[in-house]
């Protein structure tokens, strides 16, 4: 699958796409990502690609025509494979992992990436499909949004992680458990004075399996309920579950 992105920063996607285990994804093309910088597309000696805001107010607005110039060159590049525009904006709906799954999916996305104020909603009500936000907090743009989607999706094509099932394991993922993760821990046995939690170091799996269910089932309860209710609405919560939430409490 392949993505598009348009960003005014493409460099601080370079050293992302070089780093850590996703990028087995996309130097083997499993994942292929195209930087497009719309200042490429933009006219003039000063190739503007921003403006004052209609209106006034304080900041800069993004200009609709690079952004169409870029995007048109970018329809042409994919053969017009219907990919849809994602745009990252504040004012988008939560980016989770439901919508992880659906953008990873099919031929990929071109992921348009806001600076400034925004861009000028012209562009938006003619091409853009999607409104992605991160969270209810503020960013200086886009392009950290698009690198968190194009994480998550490197993370969940085959062969990306090691063993095939620890994407399986990954939490936050309803269709698997969405319990949060267990707390982890490796050698030296004591540090700081604070040993390992000796069911960790018994050697016996059934035992271990249990500690690190019970303090997931914990530490969700206490953190997350709405995760557990979910987990237990979808009929995952099993006896032994059951058992220790009771207790509880
Ligand atoms: C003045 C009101 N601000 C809207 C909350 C203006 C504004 C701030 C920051 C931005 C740049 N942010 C993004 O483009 C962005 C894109 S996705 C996202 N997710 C969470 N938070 C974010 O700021 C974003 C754009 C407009």
């Amino acid at each position: 699958m392949r993505f598009d992105v348009l960003t005014l920063f493409p460099e601080l996607f370079a050293p992302f796409l070089q780093a850590g285990v996703t990028r087995r994804a996309y130097e083997s093309g499993q994942v292929q990502v195209q930087l497009w910088n719309p200042r490429d597309f933009a006219e003039g000696n000063y190739r503007r690609v921003d403006d004052r805001p209609f209106g006034g107010g304080p900041g800069m607005v993004m200009m609709a025509e690079p952004l169409a110039r870029a995007l048109a060159t970018v329809r042409a590049a994919r053969g017009d494979d219907g990919a849809p525009v994602l745009l990252f904006s504040p004012i988008g709906e939560r980016l989770d992992h439901a919508g992880v799954e659906r953008w990873g999916a099919g031929p990929g996305a071109i992921l348009v990436c806001g600076r400034y104020e925004g861009i000028d909603q012209r562009f938006i009500d003619r091409f853009v499909d999607v409104q992605l936000s991160l969270g209810d907090f503020v960013l200086s743009g886009g392009e950290i949004p698009a690198m968190a989607l194009l994480d998550a999706v490197a993370r969940l094509q085959p062969g990306v992680l090691g063993d095939e099932g620890s994407h399986q394991a990954d939490s936050f993922n309803p269709a698997l458990d969405g319990l949060l993760d267990c707390p982890h821990y490796t050698r030296p046995e004591v540090w700081d004075g604070v040993a390992a939690p000796a069911e960790l170091l018994s050697g016996h799996h059934a035992q271990i399996e249990r500690w690190r269910r019970d303090q997931r089932l914990a530490l969700t309860a206490a953190r997350r309920p709405e995760l557990l209710d979910a987990a237990r609405s979808a009929g995952r919560l099993s006896r032994a579950d059951e058992a220790l939430l009771a207790k509880l409490g």
